[in-house]
């Protein structure tokens, strides 16, 4: 008892030393404003219960309100300096690299393998960046991922009668694109055992990376394991009809660009590009649906465009051309104002390089910063009436955002600007012109969102679908 009892004693003592050490460094140094909150766990748990409700706001609202929009907090085992600030946001968006370094939880790091883009550095990030970007502009969707966009929704929506999880079938929809995109594969029961692998790599992104303790993080290690195989076998296949089949795919640009990449290189290229395009698209598909439901008038003028796109040719399966694409109008005005309010990435972590100053604080070298997008994209003072969904505030006419600068970052800036910006507004546009030209519909049951780990809806957005045609009362009646 009294070995125990000196035990605690020690203990108590060397977390109260370490407490005190800690808050005389930080006292020397101008440190924005804020709480770090209990020793060890900080304010994570104040965070990830205001995240996993359907209204985090408060945790950010809270803090501005008291300490301004750059406040310091302690979460995820780090101190964290957390921005509020538009302008703050941009300068860590633009010194990537110099100032600032992506950062990524272990157990992202280790599934996504070295050579991923998201974590490469340097001059190699810079000339890979460019080069997903090159595959993935308007001109190379125009000439011919449009075609394949169209089809391969179409095909998906085919087989959709009564009850459907929308964010499951946006996600097969999704996986299926990205992997034609990249290697020009049609969806098979190839693809769909690779994605059922690609889960299990997802679900391990949000554990512990300790292999010996979470059974979820050995499974995706195993995923992972699995898919790098079934991609190094297609690469190997590939380099042997290189020279006599040239495929119009990323694959193809990655072979054909005199970088000598390895087969690691390319398939933790490849797998990270199915990675980040595949949660992220897919969701945004399944929430802009469930925003127009829940606004009727949106929902009747967006229907009104598609119809007459539609109305335009005879046959009701007609491809969809670049020109209908851009004459969507207000879609584009519906898929602005889901990013806004989705907010699927809601920031961005980095690390500082070295001790940053700004707006009169400084930033300790090694501390975590994460640039809120979500607190500025849900701010009043930045966009009136900011949390409600409000597609009309894009329209040309409306002189609330003519322009939104820094104000709109849903696919973040700088050096790591999401490659794949353009690709998921087509993909987005053209799902919802599938969708309400083919149905109506209602939801199945109430499904709530939350924000941690991840954006999504509690049950997987379960709708009843009714084709349109059926819905219609007949004209001989
Ligand atoms: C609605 C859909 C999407 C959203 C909201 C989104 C958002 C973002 C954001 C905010 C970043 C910046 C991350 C950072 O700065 O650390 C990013 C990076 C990235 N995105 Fe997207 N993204 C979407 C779709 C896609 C698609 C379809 C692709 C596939 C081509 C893609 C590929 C990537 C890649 C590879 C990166 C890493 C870039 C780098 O680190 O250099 N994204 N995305």
């Amino acid at each position: 008892m009294a070995s125990f009892l000196a035990l605690l004693f020690i203990i108590t003592i060397f977390t109260v030393s370490l407490f005190l050490l800690r808050k005389s460094r930080y006292r020397r140094l101008r440190l924005p404003p804020g709480s770090l909150g209990l020793p060890f766990v900080g304010e994570t748990l104040q965070l990830i219960s205001a995240y996993k409700s359907d209204n985090p706001e408060p945790f950010m609202d809270q803090r501005v309100n008291r300490y301004g929009s750059i406040f310091t907090t302690h979460v995820f085992g780090e101190p964290t300096v957390f921005s509020a600030d538009p302008e703050t946001n941009r300068f860590i968006l633009l010194n990537e690299g110099k100032l600032f370094d992506c950062s990524y939880p272990g157990s992202i790091s280790n599934l996504l393998g070295k050579h991923s883009l998201l974590l490469m550095k340097g001059t190699l990030h810079k000339r890979m960046h460019s080069l997903t970007m090159s595959f993935a502009n308007s001109s190379i969707i125009k000439d011919h991922l449009l075609v394949d966009i169209d089809r391969l929704i179409r095909l998906n929506m085919d087989s959709w009668t009564d009850r459907v999880l929308l964010m499951e079938e946006a996600k097969k929809i999704t996986f299926e694109l990205t992997v034609k995109q990249l290697m020009s594969f049609d969806p098979d029961e190839w693809t769909e055992s690779l994605r059922k692998e690609y889960v299990l790599v997802i679900e391990g992104f949000f554990t512990l990376p300790l292999p010996l303790l979470s059974t979820t993080y050995r499974k995706a290690i195993k995923a992972r394991t699995k898919v790098a195989e079934a991609l190094t076998l297609i690469v190997r296949q590939r380099r042997k009809e290189s020279e006599s089949r040239e495929k119009k795919d990323m694959l193809g640009a990655l072979l054909a660009s005199g970088d000598n990449f390895s087969d690691e290189e390319i398939v933790d290229f490849m797998l990270a590009l199915l990675v980040a395009g595949y949660e992220t698209t897919s969701t945004i598909m399944t929430l802009a649906i469930k925003f127009l439901t829940e606004t009727p008038l949106a929902l009747a003028q967006l229907k009104e465009e598609h119809d007459q796109i539609r109305a335009r040719s005879t046959d009701p399966d007609a491809a969809l051309e670049w020109t209908d694409y851009k004459s969507m109008a207000f879609t584009q005005c519906v898929v602005n104002e889901t990013l806004r309010v989705a907010n699927i990435i809601g920031g961005i972590f980095r690390r500082a390089m070295t001790d940053i100053n700004i707006k009169g604080y400084t930033i300790p070298k090694g501390w975590k910063v994460f640039a809120s997008f979500r607190a500025v994209h849900m701010n009043p003072d930045h966009f009136k009436d900011a949390r409600t969904f409000n597609p009309w505030r894009w329209q040309s006419s409306n002189s609330e955002v003519v322009n939104p600068g820094n104000l709109y970052t849903p696919f973040g800036g700088g050096p790591r600007l999401c490659p794949g910006y353009e690709l998921a507004r087509v993909v987005l546009s053209v799902f919802l012109h599938r969708f309400v030209t083919r149905f109506s519909w209602v939801p199945a049951e109430e499904d709530k969102l939350v924000f941690f780990p991840t954006t999504r809806t509690q049950k997987r957005y379960p709708i009843i679908v009714k084709r349109r045609e059926e819905s219609k009362p007949s004209s001989t009646q």
